[in-house]
């Protein structure tokens, strides 16, 4: 049995998700989790003529939706409205997640999870933190969504240059998930890219890609942020991830916000974790049937992106700082 859990299922992103996961015919359970409108979401998709189970939980019914879980897939929480930064949803979906975190600590620990939570940066910190205190983490299961920035990066570069296609050409976006966090490795593409640009459409692409949330949430106009894109880029993981630890395909690659313990016989990013003290990187992740297989190493970035790097770090620190002293002060012994 394959039973995936949606947490937030009937939100903005939980919704579209959900449908295209039904579509899958590697789950054969499709859980559906929200605190409003889940047994109705739940009720649609079971009409769809996949292989799937689908059930709706409700408020009061966290544990059972969890149990028994392969993988949970979390878009639980507020999204931004225009001003707003994905810091300032801390205070509200940070406690959102250290709950659901429990959940997955007492009903499925072995369970595959993937944060999409705003702000992933610090919710993925926190999730780790909670496992730990319950002594049933394990780095190659937690994945923080940052597949959105590869799927923008793709989209955006095929703008610039309509010779490249956008579905085939995949961008190595690593840091973490907010604005100067997000460093899109521009130099990695073939065919001389890079070098076909002058240095303000390399400015504009590059900022337009770490700002490319603002784009959504400001053309939404207070109606919330990325939700069908999202919804695609989560499901293009999810289904990435199954293919592995389902089916055993190996070799897959995708960027991904992790805790750098998941691979500790890469010696480049023991270098990288000594040299910079970030215990948390979105890197380009190989996948296996146990989750994370390798954490490729780092290529040789450009100057140009060895600068946006370090003012990543700088911020990257502040944020896990945050998302582990959250559950530090906020823990009931
Ligand atoms: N990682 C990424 O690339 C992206 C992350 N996001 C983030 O995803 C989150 C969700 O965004 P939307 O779907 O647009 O928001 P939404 O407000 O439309 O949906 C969120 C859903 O979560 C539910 N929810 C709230 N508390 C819950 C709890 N304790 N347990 C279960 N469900 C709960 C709500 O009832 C709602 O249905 C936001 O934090 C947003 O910032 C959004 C886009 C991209
Ligand atoms: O911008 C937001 O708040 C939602 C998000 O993470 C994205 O679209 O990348």
């Amino acid at each position: 049995m394959v039973k995936v859990v949606i947490c937030g299922a009937a939100g903005g992103i939980g919704q579209p998700l959900s449908l295209l996961l039904k579509q899958s015919n590697l789950i054969t359970h499709l859980a559906l989790f929200d605190v409003v409108n889940a047994p109705g979401v739940a009720a649609d998709l079971s009409h769809i003529n996949t292989k799937s189970k689908v059930t709706g939980h409700g408020k009061e019914e966290m544990d059972e939706a969890l149990q028994g879980a392969h993988t949970v897939v979390i878009p639980a929480g507020v999204p931004r409205k225009p001003g707003m930064t994905r810091d300032d949803l801390f205070k509200i979906n940070a406690g959102i997640v250290r709950d659901l975190a429990t959940g997955v600590a007492n009903n499925c620990p072995g369970a595959f999870v993937l944060v999409i939570s705003n702000p992933v940066n610090s919710t993925v910190p926190i999730f780790c933190e909670i496992l730990k205190k319950h002594g049933v983490f394990n780095p190659k299961k937690v994945f923080g969504i940052s597949t959105l920035d590869v799927v923008r990066s793709s989209k955006f570069i095929s703008e610039v240059n309509t010779s490249i296609d956008p579905s085939t050409t995949r961008v190595t976006v690593v840091g973490g998930h907010s604005g100067a966090t997000i460093v899109p490795l521009l130099s990695q593409i073939p065919g001389g890219f890079v070098g076909s640009l002058s240095q303000d459409q390399l400015d504009t692409l590059t900022h337009r890609i770490q700002y490319g949330g603002d784009e959504v949430v400001k053309a939404k106009d207070g109606a919330g942020s990325a939700t069908l894109s999202m919804a695609y880029a989560g499901a293009r993981f999810t289904l990435t991830l199954l293919q592995a630890t389902v089916s055993g395909q190996r070799g897959s690659v995708e960027s991904t916000y992790v805790n750098l313990d998941a691979d500790l016989t890469n010696e480049s990013v023991k270098a990288f974790r000594n040299r910079t003290g970030l215990d948390y990187f979105a890197q380009d992740v190989e996948f296996g049937p146990d989750g994370v297989e390798k954490i490729l190493d780092l290529p040789t970035l450009s100057s140009y992106e060895q600068k946006l790097l370090e003012t990543a770090i700088a911020e990257l620190k502040t944020n896990i700082d945050k998302g582990t002293s959250f559950v530090t002060e906020n823990t009931i012994a």
